[in-house]
């Protein structure tokens, strides 16, 4: 199994292009489900996630053809409405067809994705919304089975803000008869991102990137080609990175438009940060200063940046605490990261980080994708080397990663 070793120590400098994202791309490429026609996207990220998605919708009767970062999906064929426990189990967002394949085929069959690392991360929301919508859905033998002649629009209310929740109803509000209103929306700019898409393929929606959305459905959609949005989270790891080295680099092909509570807080610890249109630019202060932080959905600080600011507050000067209210299991990185010398008290959902001076190389292991990225931005800093394993949470979710953090400096080789 693949490992990554860092040589810790060297201050990250220069440029680096970012990708795309992958939490918009999952719910995209699944929108593609919704017609007949080809949909071509671009700037898809080269990420394990995708690929397996690919598989996926390939396996549903979807031509898929890919050059490069170019992906266009065919759903013309699409004759097999099913997503089996063996290609969901490795990834969550899988639960992304449900909605499409019910709203285009009237039925579909999806493997319950099941817990994972990070917390138990149920589907209610999905069902609920779409039995609102007339579809009856039963969960039996781990899959849930939904069928309806044609969804039907209603009002739609999440018992909690959820992301792949809003985006799965919003993608089968699109075919629906008559109008569909999701109150209590996420905000996501992958949210937004998706709804562009869905409006190029001519879906009516509006209110995405507020808490009401609204779609009135259409009798069907059409072809086209969308662009996604860069990599929030790749961008603040990056960004993470460099903080912690005391460097200055400068991420191109992003945006902090979609990053205010994480560029606030790296400020907050000191750094200065200049924003460009299709650009940020980095430079770390001699000592960071450690900040507190509470996860929250957007536009407020991502839970997704919170194992990377744990990572940033082990090396700061003074004690943060971290609070992390989305997933009831997202601190696994911290026991890794004390094994590097950190000093972390965890209390429940909040961790206590208290600054020590140097970290220590040693041998860890990645539990799930953001935790790993921690590892990797302690180890950076770290005295000696650090191995970190099962780096295939890493592959999930950043694109050329050894790669990207060598052009800015890093010494970071894969062993297999
Ligand atoms: C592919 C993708 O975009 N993944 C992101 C998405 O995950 P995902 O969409 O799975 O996360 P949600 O926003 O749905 O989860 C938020 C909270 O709601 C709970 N919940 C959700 C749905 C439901 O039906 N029932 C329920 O109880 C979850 O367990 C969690 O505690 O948003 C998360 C929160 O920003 C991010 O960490 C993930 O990176
Ligand atoms: C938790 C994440 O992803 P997923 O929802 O795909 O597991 C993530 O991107 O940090």
């Amino acid at each position: 199994m693949d490992k990554l070793l860092i040589e810790g120590g060297f201050r990250l400098t220069g440029e680096v292009a970012i990708s795309g994202a992958k939490n918009a791309a999952l719910p995209i490429l699944c929108a593609a489900l919704l017609t007949a026609e080809p949909v071509t996207f671009t700037n898809v990220p080269q990420l394990k996630d995708i690929g397996t998605l690919l598989d996926l919708l390939g396996q549903m009767g979807v031509k898929v053809s890919i050059d490069g970062g170019t992906a266009t999906l065919e759903a013309a064929g699409l004759n097999n409405p099913v997503a089996p426990y063996e290609m969901v189990k490795t990834m969550r967002a899988s639960i992304l067809v449900l909605g499409p394949l019910v709203a285009r085929c009237g039925e579909a069959r999806v493997s319950l994705p099941g817990g994972c690392a990070i917390g138990a991360r149920p589907v209610d929301q999905h069902i609920k919304g779409l039995q609102a919508m007339g579809a009856e859905v039963t969960v039996e033998h781990g899959y849930v089975h939904a069928r309806v002649p044609r969804l039907k629009g209603a009002r739609l209310f999440t018992d909690m803000v959820t992301v792949t929740g809003t985006e799965n109803l919003m993608m089968a509000a699109c075919l629906a008869d008559g109008e569909t209103v999701i109150e209590n929306a996420a905000r996501e700019p992958e949210i937004v991102d998706l709804a562009n898409c869905l409006v190029a393929m001519g879906a009516r929606i509006s209110g995405a990137g507020t808490d009401v959305i609204r779609i009135q459905g259409v009798e069907r959609l059409h072809g086209a080609t969308h662009r996604i949005m860069p990599d929030r989270i790749e961008t603040g790891t990056y960004l993470c990175a460099a903080a912690v080295t005391g460097g200055d680099v400068r991420l191109t092909g992003t945006s902090a438009a979609y990053l205010d509570a994480v560029v606030d807080k790296l400020m907050d610890a000191g750094c200065e940060v200049e924003t460009e249109r299709d650009a940020i630019r980095l430079k770390a202060p001699q000592r960071l200063q450690a900040v507190n932080l509470r996860t929250s959905p957007y536009p407020a600080f991502p839970t997704d940046m919170q194992a990377q600011f744990m990572a940033l507050n082990c090396v700061a000067d003074g004690v943060a605490m971290i609070r992390e209210t989305i997933f009831e299991n997202r601190f696994m990185h911290a026991v890794e990261l004390q094994r590097l010398g950190a000093d972390i008290r965890i209390d429940g959902n909040t961790a206590v980080v208290k600054g020590v001076e140097r970290l220590q190389g040693a041998a860890v292991m990645a539990t799930d994708l953001r935790a790993s990225a921690s590892l990797v931005i302690a180890g950076l800093i770290a005295d000696g080397e650090t191995t970190i394993e099962r780096i295939y949470h890493l592959d999930r979710g950043y694109e050329r990663l050894e790669e990207k953090l060598a052009a800015l400096g890093a010494r970071v080789l894969r062993l297999n």
